[in-house]
């Protein structure tokens, strides 16, 4: 955040909050940060700070969003946004009822490199159309979208059993860390290809992080599906609705036995499929491999097709599969650039429509308070059916979950006591 904050016209990282007050100031001082704050509230009470970034553990998440905005902030947290949908869903509120920017960084999501897939599936810019209704999109390359599969592992060695995310009072778990980004990559692309609606959770199975807890998943895999219907696939003119059935599987690890952490997406449609590697850190190197294939109708079965020729009566048909290699840098500049300039030209957006009270910018404003608030509320709640399936419960925020085990301790002691004394 602080490097793109340098480069990124507007931004301009005011203040830093800590718990500790010293550390606070020493981390100002090393990064030439103005003013440093000993508790994240003395931070919310800075007039001059417009925008706060979230970047505590996942449990905190909401309470600390929902208190900046209530403190008149807009707000870029880290994903996933909230510990659960009900707690998004009350945040997202407290930001529309306050005309504040609220947005869950998936900062993969705003790289020329995704921005390029979307619109290659025929899909619409910037996260429009990911939460889950249907775009006008689908007439890409891959023709109508059959399966997805998004996997993010993270090797074992990358974090320790004291990490944040293996943190039951900390909403921790390899679902919420790696696995919202396979459902949000997977949600955006089906979108963009024209699948409509939200994706039922057909089944999920969590591998424990640590024998000591039934909560915190160590990996989550699981598949889901959307059926019913969306509108038209490739070649359909868009829009139209028809029948659709499509499958997604994802696995998502923080003890992925292999050497370096690994994103990946792999789309296959009726016409064509597609590997993206990298799709997370897409700056430090990523490929795209689309195969398409065509069928040309030739005139005698004497084809000299690449591959098969097909005769069917007087009728043949040549099948060629075209493979084609992509690179989407951009400018060159990281994911968190692109998250952060796309931030601050909402902001300004927001800002200066309210300023303003000009009916057509209050409008494009709520619209795109309402694309941020549909995609993160949609996202969380697919986490949470997926521990559901997993037979896990949904993650509670931290203020609960530690209610939550000091009443299981007090329990457990009243019983403890009751039997001792029931023994004597
Ligand atoms: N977008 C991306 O690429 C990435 C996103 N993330 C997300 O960012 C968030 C933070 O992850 P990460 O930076 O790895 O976490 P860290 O553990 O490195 O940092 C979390 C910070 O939260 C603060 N904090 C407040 N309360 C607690 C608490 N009870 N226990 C521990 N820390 C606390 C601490 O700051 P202090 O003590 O200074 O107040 C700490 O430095 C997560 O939600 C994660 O999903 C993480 C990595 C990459
Ligand atoms: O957001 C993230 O991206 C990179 C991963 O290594 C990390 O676990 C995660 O929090």
């Amino acid at each position: 955040m602080l490097w793109p904050a340098r480069r990124v016209p507007g931004a301009e990282v005011v203040a830093v909050a800590a718990r500790d007050g010293e550390r606070a100031r020493e981390y100002a001082k090393q990064h030439g940060i103005a003013r440093s704050y000993g508790s994240y509230q003395a931070l919310l009470a800075d007039p001059e700070v417009d925008a706060v970034y979230v970047g505590l553990p996942n449990g905190l998440h909401g309470a600390w969003a929902a208190a900046a905005l209530a403190a008149g902030k807009h707000v870029l947290c880290e994903k996933p946004f909230t510990a659960n949908q009900q707690e998004a869903i009350e945040v997202q509120a407290l930001a529309r009822q306050k005309r504040l920017v609220c947005r869950e960084a998936f900062h993969y999501r705003e790289h020329p490199l995704m921005e390029h897939l979307v619109q290659l599936l025929g899909g619409s810019s910037n996260n429009s159309s990911s939460s889950g209704s249907s775009s006008s999109g689908g007439t890409g390359p891959l023709g109508r979208l059959r399966s997805l599969e998004a996997q993010v592992l993270i090797p074992k060695w990358v974090f320790g059993g004291a990490n944040i995310r293996f943190q039951e009072t900390l909403a921790g778990g390899a679902a919420m860390d790696a696995g919202c980004y396979c459902l949000h990559a997977m949600r955006t692309l089906a979108a963009a290809a024209g699948v409509g609606g939200l994706p039922r959770v057909e089944w999920a199975a969590a591998e424990l992080a640590s024998p000591a807890s039934q909560v915190v998943d160590g990996a989550m895999r699981g598949a889901l599906r959307w059926r019913g219907s969306g509108s038209s696939g490739a070649g359909g003119g868009g829009g139209a609705e028809q029948d659709q059935d499509v499958t997604a599987r994802f696995t998502a690890s923080l003890q992925w036995e292999g050497l370096l952490p690994r994103s990946t997406i792999d789309l296959e449609g009726d016409r064509g499929r597609m590997h993206v590697s990298n799709f997370i850190m897409p700056v430090f190197g990523h490929v795209v491999r689309l195969s398409t294939t065509s069928i040309t109708p030739t005139s005698t079965s004497t084809s000299s097709s690449s591959s098969a020729s097909t005769a069917a009566g007087a009728a043949a048909a040549a099948t060629t599969t075209t493979t084609t290699t992509l690179r989407v840098y951009g400018t060159g500049e990281s994911t968190y650039w692109h998250q952060l300039n796309r931030f601050v030209a909402d902001v300004r957006a927001v800002n200066e429509a309210v300023d303003s009270g000009d009916e057509g910018a209050l409008l494009a404003a709520s619209r795109l308070l309402a694309a941020d608030e549909a995609d993160c509320v949609a996202n969380m709640g697919l986490l949470d059916d997926v521990y559901r399936a997993a037979g896990l419960q949904p993650r509670l925020p931290s203020a609960q979950a530690v209610a939550q085990q000091q009443q299981a301790a007090a329990a457990s002691k009243a019983v403890g006591a009751a039997e001792a004394g029931s023994t004597m």
